[in-house]
């Protein structure tokens, strides 16, 4: 197959990250016989250092123009630290998702069976954990209308959600839990907000299609606390946008670390495909940020485009490098292991088709589908 991909690797850690993907799917085109275009452009602080801009033109008519964009991270400090910043790298990113119309973001969380121990919570509590966070992206409160006021006292966000925009992610959230156990929780804050009762009456409704799949609400605050006490209880959560992006990051300290985490995030035209985390500014540079989150964003642009064995030939070297104790400080304060290095080995194990065929049959951690 053939497939131009768009690469933002953006600030901090974005660059080392991207770049042990972009080994991956390099073996991954080899191994299986595909060829891949890169091109890159820049995108967030290291965009606007260069035109001031977080989300420059060329880089935006790239991204419409490939079939696929792998993305980095963006933010900076600089930024972070100054309340006043009028342009934000952030902007860069939340403009590309609405340019894209990427409405749908998907972000599986798993627990990898040899890094149970990592994870701040027992292992009884967390075991069995395999749920999958449909996040909405274009709309509510980050996309809705801001404003201060003159005298700088008062600020507002508005959230706002129309029916058609949680009536088309609330579809492929079912679908997603029709293939997988077939339970779909719906988190809000419908004792409170009228834009959370407006998602429960219209996932109410599309619920009445999907009969075999069982819908459940929950509060977003007791959703954080059950995110922790039973993790195994969730199997595809959907949510809003801020929501979704608190919870993900919550839902990463059961697994063990934020930077395993991987994202897609999908509209009709168009697909991205991130880690969770951000720019993780304190690590740029020094070689010890954990390259697996961006390493299964590739595997999840794979499966993206069907590319089935591809992905989970990803996934299995990923598992091989944790088994292997192949890891990065995040997950072994004492590892001598850095970004390169297990960039280099998971690319490497891509391409050890004996491996793969060994692993592929204990189907660890993957069960049937590979990521999600
Ligand atoms: N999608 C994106 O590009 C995102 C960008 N950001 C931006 O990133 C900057 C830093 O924000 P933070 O709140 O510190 O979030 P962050 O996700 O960059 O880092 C939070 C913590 O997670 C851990 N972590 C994150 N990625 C890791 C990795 N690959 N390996 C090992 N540990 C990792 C580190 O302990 C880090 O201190 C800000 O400018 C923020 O706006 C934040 C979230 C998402
Ligand atoms: C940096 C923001 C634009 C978003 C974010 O934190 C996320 O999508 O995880
Ligand atoms: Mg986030």
């Amino acid at each position: 197959m053939k497939l131009k991909i768009a690469l933002l690797p953006g600030d901090g850690i974005g660059p080392e990250v991207t770049a042990q993907a972009v080994k991956c799917l390099q073996a991954v085109e080899e191994t299986f016989g595909h060829e891949f275009e890169y091109v890159e452009a820049v995108v967030g602080a290291a965009a606007m250092d260069k035109s001031g801009d977080p989300l420059p033109e060329k880089t935006l008519e790239l991204c419409k123009n490939s079939d696929a964009v792998l993305f980095g991270a963006i933010g900076d400090p600089k930024y972070d630290n100054d309340p006043d910043a009028k342009v934000r790298p952030e902007q860069g990113l939340l403009r590309l998702r609405k340019e894209l119309g990427l409405f749908c973001n998907i972000r599986p969380i798993k627990v990898f069976p040899t890094l149970m121990e990592k994870s701040p919570l027992k292992k009884k509590v967390i075991a069995g954990t395999d749920f999958v966070i449909y996040r909405e992206l274009t709309s509510g409160i980050y996309f809705g209308d801001k404003s201060v006021s003159a005298d700088g006292t008062s600020a507002t966000d508005v959230c706002t959600y129309t029916e058609s925009e949680i009536s088309r992610i609330a579809h492929l959230a079912f679908k997603a839990a029709k293939r997988r156990r077939k339970k779909l929780t719906l988190i809000d804050k419908a004792n409170v907000l009228e834009s959370s009762r407006l998602w429960r009456r219209t996932v109410g409704k599309i619920g009445e299609s999907y009969p075999e799949v069982a819908l459940d609400f929950m509060f977003i605050d007791n959703a954080a606390m059950q995110l922790v006490l039973k993790p195994s209880q969730f199997d595809v959560i959907l949510t809003e946008n801020m929501f979704g992006d608190i919870l993900s990051d919550e839902g990463s300290a059961v697994g063990g670390s934020l930077g395993l985490l991987p994202s897609a995030s999908t509209g009709d035209n168009h697909a991205l495909f991130e880690p969770v985390h951000g720019s993780y500014p304190q690590a740029t540079g020094k070689d010890i940020a954990n390259p697996v989150a961006s390493i299964l964003s590739a595997a999840m642009l794979l499966d993206h485009f069907k590319l089935d064995e591809e992905s989970r030939a990803i996934v299995i070297a990923v598992l091989k490098s944790i088994k292997k104790g192949i890891v990065s400080p995040d997950l072994n304060t004492s590892s001598k292991y850095g970004t390169n290095h297990i960039g280099d080995f998971i690319s490497a194990n891509i391409r050890d088709s004996e491996d793969y065929l060994i692993l592929n049959k204990e189907n660890i951690w993957l069960g049937k589908s590979t990521i999600i």
